[in-house]
């Protein structure tokens, strides 16, 4: 039984809770918990909550009606909606079992493979190898077991707390690796700190912890109160099986985390299966953690800093192309599927991904028409197949929540008719991911060693002093787009640079060199309204304006 020391805040104060499990905590904090922006998932685990008592209740009091009736009427109608009910969980179990089959994909689709960690559950790894040739993996027989689980599960549940977590399986975890590296595990959870909801979409939940006080990653599982539990729940009334439904865009995603390796994508470092809320084998993926992704905030960020993300973006497209799974499309990408780890970008959102390119027949003209809210595309139909449609729906998709935005927007001017043409031609979709990465690194090339200072040929009205050993503490002004919020801290790629930099801005008197650098190598300065505050720093040098 794994037990989390809970910190609870209501109505901003704090309420101590101790002794809930991980997985209680991943499923139901927000019962337990006020924190502002937990509202919605209160209210949704609570509505979940009371559904299966109402579900429980309604499905007894039928039961009770149908003993004591004999008109035959009735028990037609009673069999046919069992028939119905019967279809309708074949459907779910169906479902589940074309999920299922895309993770085998997945897994066996040849490539680059040196991880040794499985994040196929036992139960499902057993299916996996009842699933080759000659099978009997049957979905009716799967019906049967989850019927069984089924009523077990609704048993449970009216007479037992909800959401109290049973046990955990302990799998021999710690021999499992991912090139190399031991992944972490159920006991590695077992005391984390910090937790703090970092945010959720349709299906999962994302929480920051903290390992052993010193590794912060991301702790990712089902919401059972999500919309994806709530709706297939009302749907088809199985908790458990609209749970394995869900959990398998978890495990999906924990298998492409595993078999596309890249800097891009977001580290898997292991995953728990325990049983909970009477709910066998529940999922959490532990990964790295990213910060959400904000527009807003990045289009208040320095130049250097958007183009940064958009060369991650390219990059990690470049890999998807070319993946050791064949090329992968991104179905669902907004921004919000990426995060930011130390400035790079990262996608976190894989249960959306796909191989698949669409299928077609060279007589239609239809088949490969690539559809977005402001324009169409059609790609031509090779070999029974829409040739790069994966890559071009994702270099499209970069172009239009990425690029247009980030990129062209207070560039240095010498480097703005590249990045013009970059936006142009993606926008077009004239180049494909190769040649996007090509001028994209070729925009790097330039920036980094200074040849977009190239033309600026302006002459500098003062001299500066050069004072070594000394720097300025005080006499900050704000700028845009400044690394510090209260001060003028820009990155430059040479002194003429930082007192080009200094002779554009009217408050501009003296800066100072740090020793810190940015990603492309450029140095920070601050830049300072005077002198007066001049002090002795050891290593430290600071440029004084001269004259008026
Ligand atoms: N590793 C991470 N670090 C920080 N935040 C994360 C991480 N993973 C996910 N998030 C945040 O949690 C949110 C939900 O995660 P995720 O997108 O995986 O869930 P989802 O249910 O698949 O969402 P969607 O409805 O967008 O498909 C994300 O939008 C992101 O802001």
């Amino acid at each position: 039984m794994l037990l989390i020391q809970l910190i609870t805040m209501k109505r901003r104060k704090i309420v101590v809770a101790a002794g809930f499990c991980l997985s209680f905590f991943l499923g139901t904090l927000m019962n337990l918990l006020y924190i502002p922006g937990f509202e919605h998932h209160q209210n949704h685990d609570n509505r979940v909550h009371r559904y299966y008592h109402k579900k429980q209740q309604r499905v007894t009091g039928d039961s009770q009606l149908h003993v004591g009736e004999s008109d035959t009427k009735a028990v037609a109608e009673s069999n046919s909606k069992n028939a119905a009910g019967s279809r309708h969980h074949q459907d779910l179990l169906l479902q589940i079992r074309e999920r299922f089959d895309e993770v085998v994909r997945y897994r066996r689709r040849q490539g680059h493979g040196s991880g040794t960690g499985d994040p196929v559950r036992p139960l499902e790894r057993r299916r996996l190898m009842d699933s080759e040739p000659g099978d009997n993996w049957d979905p009716i027989k799967v019906i049967e077991r989850t019927d069984n689980q089924q009523t077990h599960f609704q048993n449970r549940l009216s007479s037992s707390t909800y959401m109290q977590t049973k046990s955990r399986k302990d799998l021999t975890m710690n021999s499992r690796s991912i090139n190399s590296t031991p992944m972490l595990d159920c006991s590695s959870i077992d005391n984390v700190t910090n937790i703090q909801y970092l945010g959720s979409g349709y299906t999962k939940a994302v929480y920051k912890a903290t390992l052993n006080n010193s590794l912060s990653v991301a702790l990712k599982s089902v919401d059972f109160g999500g919309h994806d539990m709530e709706n297939c729940v009302k749907k088809y009334g199985s908790p458990g099986d609209c749970y394995r439904l869900a959990s398998f865009k978890i495990v999906k995603e924990m298998t492409l985390m595993e078999r596309l390796q890249h800097p891009n994508i977001l580290k898997l470092y292991g995953y728990c299966y325990q049983d909970s809320n009477d709910i066998q084998d529940t999922v959490t993926a532990i990964t790295e953690l990213g910060s959400p992704l904000e527009m807003i905030q990045l289009l208040q960020t320095s130049w250097e800093e958007r183009f940064r993300i958009c060369l991650s973006l390219v990059r990690l497209l470049h890999y998807l192309a070319h993946s050791p799974l064949g090329s992968v499309t991104l179905l669902d990408f907004r921004p919000r599927q990426f995060v930011l780890v130390a400035g790079e970008l990262k996608v976190t959102d894989l249960d959306d991904a796909s191989t698949e390119e669409a299928p077609c027949s060279p007589s239609s003209t239809s088949d490969c028409v690539m559809e977005f809210p402001a324009r169409n595309f059609t790609l031509p139909c090779s070999r029974g197949r829409c040739l790069g449609i994966n890559e071009k729906r994702n270099l499209y998709n970069a172009y239009r929540f990425f690029f247009t935005y980030l990129l062209p927007h207070s560039a240095p001017p010498t480097l703005r008719p590249l990045l013009d043409k970059i936006v142009n031609s993606t926008g077009e979709l004239i180049w494909g991911i190769d040649e996007t990465l090509l001028q994209l690194e070729e925009v790097l090339h330039l920036y980094r060693n200074g040849f977009y200072l190239q033309n600026s040929t302006q002459t500098h009205r003062a001299d500066y002093k050069r004072v070594v050993d000394a720097s300025i503490p005080g006499e900050n002004y704000r700028c845009w787009p400044s690394y510090q919020h209260d001060g003028c801290l820009l990155s430059v790629y040479s002194i003429t640079e930082a007192i080009g930099v200094c002779e554009s801005h009217a408050q501009c008197r003296a800066f100072v060199l740090t020793n810190q650098t940015t990603w492309t190598g450029h140095q920070l300065v601050f830049f300072k309204t005077g002198p007066a505050s001049l002090n002795s720093a050891k290593g430290q040098v600071t440029y004084v304006r001269v004259g008026s």
